[in-house]
């Protein structure tokens, strides 16, 4: 990679509920014991809320697990801090650390059906103990004690919320703040347990690196052009068009906007000049492209398959994007084991990988392993994924986004990152956040050449 491109930064881990009891383990085995990392949490989160609102009345509503202990805890933390509360309690706590924390409140506590809402609502219900949906009545209950509060917390997961893989296992309670421990889960960032996590704090509790190959999209660096770099040492992507010109172009714009500093348009169709450079595919010479984009108004017909063909056998770096995924429906060993960058939408993933198990992680992970390419599966979390098992969750990203030809520029940025040198999973991580960036800086109406306009 050139060295004005500087690597990707550090990002932030995102553990599963086994990953997290794990580490939990091994602290206990190194001396820590429950109840000690317990107290950090419910520490945690009281300063959490304490920083986030003023002195308010309190409900915390404690479920009978560890969840609830954190409960207590918080409890006991924000009447020290001189805030009124009050304990609703679905059970006895169950665990030795819960009962602790419950002792450390050492007050009356009530039952949840006697609860009555205050300004706050704590949420520590469940959390990553979670094995079924909340039943009746104190689905109902939790509900009506949200709708009458005018701030909810939750500790952990908002409860109803699988840990691992974004569901919701009972109607969810919109959280305005989760206070979560030690790292980020699934369910933060997928949908649509994302959705009602409101603000999500990660509070340290002492658990040192959780190991995992999960992690949360972060800012791609800024690259410092040298004094000395020239157009090709930027990089020259090739957008191959076809039978919706449109589609391409946008892609060609997004990749120049991206910094490739020369960009192709295989296209038989002429063009405006422009910066562009719009040539026949026959003219080209694709040895001398350093990535390619495959798929963004390509067409689906017999023509396409055919360019298609010719640009797949030149082996360069590739984004595969939109037609492809038609054309190659009932042969995908052709786009198979490319090291390229396959972008599908829920729909097309499922044309060329048919019904998978699992999260949108898991899916996405099993497709990169299958295919030997790195797979964005798009939407409002996009999940990253490399044929080793790596995979990112970006939530960097704005609902602007579901608009036409917002994948084509995608397509034109990651190929901008690939030109440039970089490995096709940072390639497709960066340019995935810098698309969401584009968005986020960008107003309601937004449509796909405002959004070449905005990346940065
Ligand atoms: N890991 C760490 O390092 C740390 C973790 N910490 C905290 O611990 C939390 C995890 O605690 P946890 O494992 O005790 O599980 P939790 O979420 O409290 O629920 C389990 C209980 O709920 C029950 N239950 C489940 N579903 C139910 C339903 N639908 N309806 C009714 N009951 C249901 C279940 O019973 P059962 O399934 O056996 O019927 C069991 O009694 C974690 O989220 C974090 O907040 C912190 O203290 C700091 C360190
Ligand atoms: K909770």
């Amino acid at each position: 990679m050139p060295a004005e491109y500087p690597t990707l930064l550090p990002r932030e881990p995102v553990v599963t509920a086994a990953e997290m009891r794990a580490a939990e383990a091994a602290a206990v085995a190194a001396g820590t014991s429950g109840f000690e990392l317990m107290c950090r949490a419910g520490e945690a989160a009281a300063a959490g809320i304490a920083a986030f609102y003023g002195p308010a009345p309190v409900l915390v509503l404690a479920g009978p697990g560890n969840n609830g202990g954190d409960g207590y805890v918080v409890a006991n933390a924000l009447r020290q801090r001189r805030w009124p509360v009050e304990v609703a309690a679905l059970a006895p706590p169950a665990t030795e650390a819960a009962q602790q924390a419950a002792a450390l409140w050492n007050a009356p506590v009530m039952d949840i059906a006697d609860a009555e809402p205050r300004f706050v609502l704590v949420d520590a219900l469940f959390g990553t103990g979670l094995t079924r949906g909340l039943e009746e009545p104190l689905l109902s209950q939790f509900h009506a004690l949200a709708r009458a509060s005018s701030v909810v917390i939750a500790l952990d997961l908002p409860s109803g919320a699988a840990t691992g893989d974004g569901t919701a296992l009972s109607p969810l309670v919109r959280a305005d703040l989760t206070v979560t421990f030690g790292a980020m889960k699934p369910s933060h960032l997928l949908h649509p347990a994302a959705a009602s996590c409101g603000r999500v704090v990660v509070a340290d509790i002492g658990l040192g690196e959780i190991e995992t190959r999960l992690f949360r999209n972060g800012a791609a660096p800024t690259a410092v052009l040298g004094a000395d770099t020239h157009k090709y040492r930027r990089g020259h992507v090739l957008v191959v068009s076809g039978a919706m010109a449109g589609a391409a172009w946008l892609a060609a714009c997004a990749a120049q906007r991206a910094g490739a500093g020369y960009v192709t348009l295989a296209s038989e169709t002429a063009m405006p000049p422009s910066s562009l450079v719009v040539q026949p595919l026959g003219a080209i010479d694709l040895a001398r492209a350093d990535a390619v984009v495959l798929g963004s108004g390509l067409g689906r017909d017999a023509a396409a398959r055919t360019r298609a063909r010719r640009v797949l056998g030149a082996g360069r770096p590739m984004v595969l994007d939109a037609d492809i995924f038609s054309l190659f429906a009932d042969d995908p060993a052709s786009v198979f084991g490319l090291g390229a960058v396959m972008t599908p939408h829920e729909g097309e993933f499922a044309r060329l990988f048919g019904d998978l198990p699992g999260s949108k992680v898991d899916r996405a992970r099993a497709a990169a392993a299958r295919s030997g390419n790195v797979i964005v599966l798009k939407g409002p979390d996009t999940v990253i994924a490399a044929p080793d098992g790596r995979a990112v969750i970006n939530d960097h990203a704005s609902a602007r986004l579901a608009t036409a030809g917002s994948g084509d520029v995608l397509s034109g940025m990651i190929a901008a990152h690939l030109a440039r040198g970089e490995a096709p999973f940072d390639a497709a991580c960066a340019a995935v956040w810098r698309h969401g960036d584009a968005a986020l800086r960008g107003r309601d109406g937004l449509i796909a050449e405002d959004l070449v306009g905005l990346i940065r």
